[in-house]
């Protein structure tokens, strides 16, 4: 390991193959959100009053939850759903109908880049240890690995998609994303599960996406099993059930961009 990885990550970091989930080391997360150069918190939100998810008992059932009235108050969010059920796909096309209405995240990831993607647009492509480096000086709002590779969503990634007031930031994470983010109940996120129809679906999208080893795609439906149950647990506000791309895609900018609509019943198959 690279001397640069701070003294307060040196124990885990040299005894671990790879990265660790959990919010930022210190300063805490919170607190470089509220530093004088982070827009102030207020700003997640419009004026109106908090979500009304945020006031309803929780944990709700997933159908519960999926059949919640919907919300735009929040400024904040976030799309999570397995790998290849085609979060990119959806996001892709909001941005194309609703230009200069969305602005994105973009994480930064140890992983290697895809064919096409370009750093800084697609993620930021970062080596483990200046990843670490960051870590250590409380630049992520959440990290996790994913895959053998470390994943997170910087401050200053949020900050910049925040920068507009009139747009949108859109987060896409993984679910053990979405449960750091939940320990940050003061950005109130907006937090929509993408789900395949079925897992037979969601294996044809991963193969015909031709990115996958054999290996991988195994571990990758893995981790969407444990995605499909943490969301069966009532963690998101909302189900998108991704069975069709235009049906899906008619169901998420009705809630995101139009605000209305409920999303979808999270699929009994699941
Ligand atoms: N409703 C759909 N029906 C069939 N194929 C789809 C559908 N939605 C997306 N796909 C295809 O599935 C594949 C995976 O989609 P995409 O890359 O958008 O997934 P993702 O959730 O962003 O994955 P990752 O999290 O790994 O980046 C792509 O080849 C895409 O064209």
């Amino acid at each position: 390991m690279s001397t640069r990885i701070p003294s307060v990550l040196h124990t885990w970091a040299t005894s671990m193959p790879a990265c660790r989930s959990g919010l930022s080391a210190s300063p805490s997360p919170i607190s470089r959100l509220t530093r004088p150069s982070f827009k102030p918190l207020s700003l997640l939100q419009a004026s109106s009053p908090r979500p009304r998810y945020f006031t309803s008992p929780s944990p709700l059932s997933a159908r519960r939850a999926s059949t919640m009235a919907p919300t735009t108050d929040s400024r904040l969010i976030v799309l999570s759903g397995p790998s290849g059920v085609g979060k990119s796909t959806l996001i892709k096309k909001l941005f194309a109908e609703y230009p200069g209405a969305f602005s994105f995240s973009v994480s930064h990831t140890t992983r290697k880049p895809r064919d096409g993607e370009e750093n800084g647009v697609a993620y930021h492509f970062v080596t483990r240890d200046d990843f670490l480096d960051l870590v250590g000086r409380g630049g992520f709002i959440e990290w996790t690995e994913y895959n053998g590779n470390c994943y997170g969503t910087s401050v200053k990634a949020v900050e910049d998609c925040l920068q507009d007031p009139k747009a949108k930031c859109l987060l896409d994470i993984e679910s053990e994303g979405v449960r750091s983010l939940k320990k940050l109940p003061q950005l109130e996120p907006l937090l929509v599960f993408i789900a395949p129809p079925s897992v037979e679906d969601l294996k044809k999208r991963l193969s015909g996406r031709g990115t996958e080893t054999e290996e991988s795609m195994q571990s990758r439906l893995n981790i969407a099993f444990k995605e499909i149950d943490y969301a069966k647990t009532g963690a998101f506000h909302l189900t998108v059930v991704n069975d069709n791309v235009d049906r899906a895609y008619g169901v998420l900018k009705g809630i995101v961009a139009e605000g209305k609509g409920e999303g979808d019943q999270f699929p009994e198959v699941l």
